[in-house]
């Protein structure tokens, strides 16, 4: 069998004082698509910011391409889209730029040569913002924004993708968008870790679910498919067409 693409065996972090991560082992095998679900707090981002080294771990090991993390040096290989942020973190600059940044680690000292404008351009395609290209990232809105990070995150051609909580604030139309990108990687072989919310248009694509809660993996195995994809971790709630009487959808697994 393939190495393993993240392997995480008994992860510990602290932030600040406080323990958030408490002994998290979860592995995603090549071209696996996993969610990583879990209530507010829970330590999803916490988890993904270990694997990307952003966040020290305080025991346990993590892996990537069957190389200590401490040690991997590749990171071309590796595509992260952060939780919502702006793209540009207040600094002008254009879609261009902030897409090109992402394919940096493909190029010899930062020097854009005609394949690296190509790669540029087809991750611009590929999240439907080509026509955007040349307009700076401010002038855009929320799930415009998402998915300029998500095409800085395709620049390189990663063949992992690490995504925290991708669709969050996105509105309908670029939820789609960036359903069928992934979509694609996914068909090319890509390997997928995402933090979700509730599943939505993802949830064909998901192989597997892991759920955190309170910094330990409480469920790694099938989606919860049987609770639908508004009754996920921190989501109980009565769907307004409920009939009168009809309490949350409690899930136990998740609850
Ligand atoms: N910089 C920080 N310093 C101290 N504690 C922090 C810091 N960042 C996060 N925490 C705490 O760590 C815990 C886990 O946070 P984390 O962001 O990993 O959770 P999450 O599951 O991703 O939550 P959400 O769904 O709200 O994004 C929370 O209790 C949070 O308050």
């Amino acid at each position: 069998m393939d190495e393993p693409v993240i392997t995480m065996r008994k992860v510990t972090a602290e932030l600040g004082a406080r323990p958030v991560l408490r002994g998290i082992d979860l592995t995603v095998g090549r071209g696996e698509v996993v969610a990583l679900l879990g209530a507010n707090g829970s330590g999803k981002s916490t988890a993904i910011r270990t694997i990307i080294g952003q966040v020290p771990v305080s025991g346990g090991t993590i892996e990537l391409f069957g190389t200590p993390r401490r040690s991997f040096r590749n990171w071309a290989r590796v595509g992260y889209v952060p939780q919502r942020t702006t793209a540009a973190g207040g600094v002008p600059a254009t879609v261009t730029e902030i897409v090109s940044s992402g394919r940096l680690s493909r190029t010899r000292f930062g020097v854009f040569r005609r394949g690296d404008r190509d790669a540029v351009r087809r991750a611009l395609e590929l999240v439907g913002m080509a026509d955007r290209a040349r307009d700076p990232v401010d002038a855009l809105s929320g799930g415009q924004h998402q998915r300029v990070l998500i095409a800085r995150a395709l620049a390189a051609g990663p063949e992992l993708l690490i995504m925290d909580e991708p669709m969050a604030g996105v509105d309908l139309a670029s939820q789609e968008v960036l359903a069928a990108t992934l979509r694609e990687q996914v068909a090319q072989g890509a390997t997928v870790l995402l933090v979700l919310h509730e599943l939505g248009p993802l949830e064909p694509l998901i192989d597997r679910a892991v759920v955190l809660r309170d910094g330990c993996v409480l469920h790694d195995g099938p989606p919860p498919k049987a609770v639908g994809q508004h009754a996920l971790p921190g989501h109980d709630h009565v769907h307004p067409h409920a009939p009168a009487g009809t309490g949350p959808i409690r899930t136990g697994l998740l609850s």
